[in-house]
């Protein structure tokens, strides 16, 4: 018999194919929630996408019907000062779907019309596995076509932050070479879609100062010559990456043809626990 895990995995895929299958299928569909810039120049410069396109970019920012994955909840986190953290509602066993990551709106590199050869290739060949990073881009920001009005942030908003707000680039996971997901904090009623809740366990670390007790610390495990000048940011990401590792018991991994994000147990989770996962050094490194 089927474990719970596997029936969910399946589920999730089953509905996403049923989805792509409708949206090839129906035009004025794929066109009615195909997410769009709120900067009209970027829409326009976009051209006419072909289908597969339209319906991958509908697929990613989609938030599907899934009333199955009430698994978690949000509640005060556990690391101080990190704001609202997802916990487990019940026991969660390795390599299980504990939510999936939403695409409310999505970073997409825009190639620059000047940088390519051929007309056509602005428009993504996701089977391409060619280098494009010899081709300009400008990131530019897809909103899905579920997301109240009042919830579109402007450019600067997505990616600056507010007085009320931080970025929406804090959100972000990205898919491959040309898209990111991110996930509203302001659509919170889900549980099927609350993987953009999940925090850093180790991130204070890497906001911490190059000598602060923790560092030293996970310097000295790492062999690291502690009396090196220069050893700061090196003596944060040591202190980060090995903390962080040790306490993560999930991950952000896309399916389907990177047409969804889901947030995977990477060991046994209990009912009540935080749920965590790496965001990398890169992330942290942008906040310092
Ligand atoms: C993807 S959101 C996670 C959900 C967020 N805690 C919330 O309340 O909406 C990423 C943000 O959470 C916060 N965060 C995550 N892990 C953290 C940590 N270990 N220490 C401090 N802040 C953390 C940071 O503000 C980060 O930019």
């Amino acid at each position: 018999m089927m474990d719970k895990g596997c029936k969910i995995t399946t589920e999730i895929q089953r509905i996403l194919i049923e989805h792509q299958l409708d949206l090839h299928s129906n035009a004025s569909k794929r066109q009615t929630l195909h997410p769009q810039s709120t900067v009209e120049a970027d829409n326009e410069n976009r051209g006419e996408l072909p289908s597969d396109q339209l319906v991958h970019e509908v697929l990613l920012s989609s938030r599907l019907h899934l009333p199955f994955l009430r698994r978690t909840k949000l509640g005060p986190s556990t690391i101080v000062g990190a704001g609202r953290g997802l916990f487990a509602t019940e026991n969660i066993s390795k390599g299980e779907v504990i939510t999936c990551y939403p695409g409310d709106a999505l970073l997409y590199d825009l190639p620059l019309p000047d940088d390519t050869d051929d007309m056509n290739e602005k428009f993504v060949d996701y089977d391409d596995d060619e280098d494009d990073d010899d081709v300009g881009t400008e990131t530019i920001v897809l909103w899905g076509s579920h997301v109240p009005p009042n919830d579109v942030w402007d450019e600067d908003t997505v990616f600056d932050g507010s007085e009320s707000t931080i970025p929406l680039t804090s959100y972000a996971v990205s898919v491959d070479d040309h898209y990111s997901v991110m996930g509203h904090p302001a659509l919170d009623t889900d549980p099927a879609y609350y993987g953009h809740f999940a925090n850093d366990g180790a991130g204070h670390l890497a906001l911490e100062g190059p000598n602060s007790q923790n560092n030293l610390q996970a310097a000295i495990e790492l062999g690291l010559d502690t009396d090196e000048d220069g050893l700061g940011v090196e003596m944060n990401i040591a202190a980060y990456v090995l903390r962080s590792l040790e306490v993560a018991n999930a991950w952000h991994k896309s399916i389907a043809d990177g047409s969804h994000v889901v947030t995977v147990a990477t060991r046994d989770i209990k009912a009540g626990e935080e749920v965590l996962v790496t965001y990398g050094p890169d992330f942290w490194l942008g906040h310092s």
